[in-house]
């Protein structure tokens, strides 16, 4: 295992700031809450390479879902930068940079799974042909072709966070945003999904940069090129894995000693940080 402990550089050229699909750099971020100002992120410093997939974990109220929203431009940090691909959070979201799915599938409830995929489309200006023919591809991507005309409570979990990933990615984005994308669903769910998402990111090319928040270390493994932990609130950046298990990987790889070597390695992290 190679743990590599957070950068500290601080002094980025624009050049360098294009390189990264995500750039965070000192960001800090409080609450004021009832009790009191409650210190959340304490100078995250984390990047994400073009196409690299790197999930992010830490105890539970740590500051993940935070860290993401920032990333977003959904929240604005106390102090720090974030660049996506050189560009503030609302910029990349102006310029559809991103797409994102969260824990729960977030469907406009009123329209049917085509509909809900194709917002984005619509928010793009995409002409109702080129819409249709996109959608059409994407539904048929996710095996959800034939529930194409039904409302979201008509679906699944599964079949609705299936439609949530096919949104985030309907307008191709170079970077892919997960907030707990399977964390509600069944394991059984969970598992076909997380096979789903590794075929997907095997065969769009060219590949999206993706930040993975996620509770779950398997998961975390399973999926990710580099695992981001964090510490306990105040978050700071503990450590940083390389996950060198080779691609194109396969929902099986679950059952892989490596697999299982690098979880206990991250679960001895988070362990000795009190997690
Ligand atoms: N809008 C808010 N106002 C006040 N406190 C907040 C707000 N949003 C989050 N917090 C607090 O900030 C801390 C970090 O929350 P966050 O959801 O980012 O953690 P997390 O690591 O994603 O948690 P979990 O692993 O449980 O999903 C928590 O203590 C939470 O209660």
């Amino acid at each position: 295992m190679a743990i590599l402990f957070q950068e500290t550089d601080t002094a980025s050229s624009a050049a360098d700031l294009r390189t990264w699909a995500i750039k965070v750099q000192g960001v800090t971020k409080h609450y004021q809450t009832r009790g009191g100002a409650v210190q959340v992120l304490a100078g995250i410093n984390c990047t994400v390479a073009a196409g690299e997939v790197v999930a992010l974990v830490g105890p539970s109220g740590c500051g993940k879902s935070t860290l993401l929203r920032i990333v977003t431009g959904l929240e604005s940090p106390d102090g720090g930068v974030v660049k996506l691909f050189g560009l503030s959070p609302v910029q990349a979201r102006r310029e559809h940079r991103f797409g994102i799915a969260f824990q729960t599938a977030a469907l406009l409830e009123w329209r049917d799974a085509a509909a809900n995929v194709a917002l984005p489309l619509e928010l793009a200006g995409w002409s109702p042909e080129a819409r249709k023919a996109r959608v059409a591809e994407l539904l048929a991507r996710m095996g959800l072709s034939d529930a194409a005309h039904r409302l979201p409570r008509q679906l699944s979990g599964g079949m609705q966070q299936r439609v949530a990933l096919a949104r985030a990615l309907a307008l191709a984005p170079p970077i892919l945003l997960l907030d707990e994308p399977f964390s509600a669903l069944d394991e059984l769910t969970r598992e076909q999904l997380q096979g789903e998402l590794l075929d997907l990111l095997a065969t769009i090319s060219p590949r999206p940069a993706v930040l993975l928040v996620t509770h779950n270390l398997t998961e975390a493994v399973l999926l990710s090129d580099r695992v981001i932990v964090l510490s306990r609130r105040p978050a700071q950046v503990l450590a940083e894995v390389s996950i060198a298990l080779p691609r194109p990987r396969r929902a099986d790889l679950r059952d892989d000693v490596r697999l299982h070597q690098l979880v206990a390695e991250l679960r001895a992290v988070l362990r000795g940080n009190g997690g």
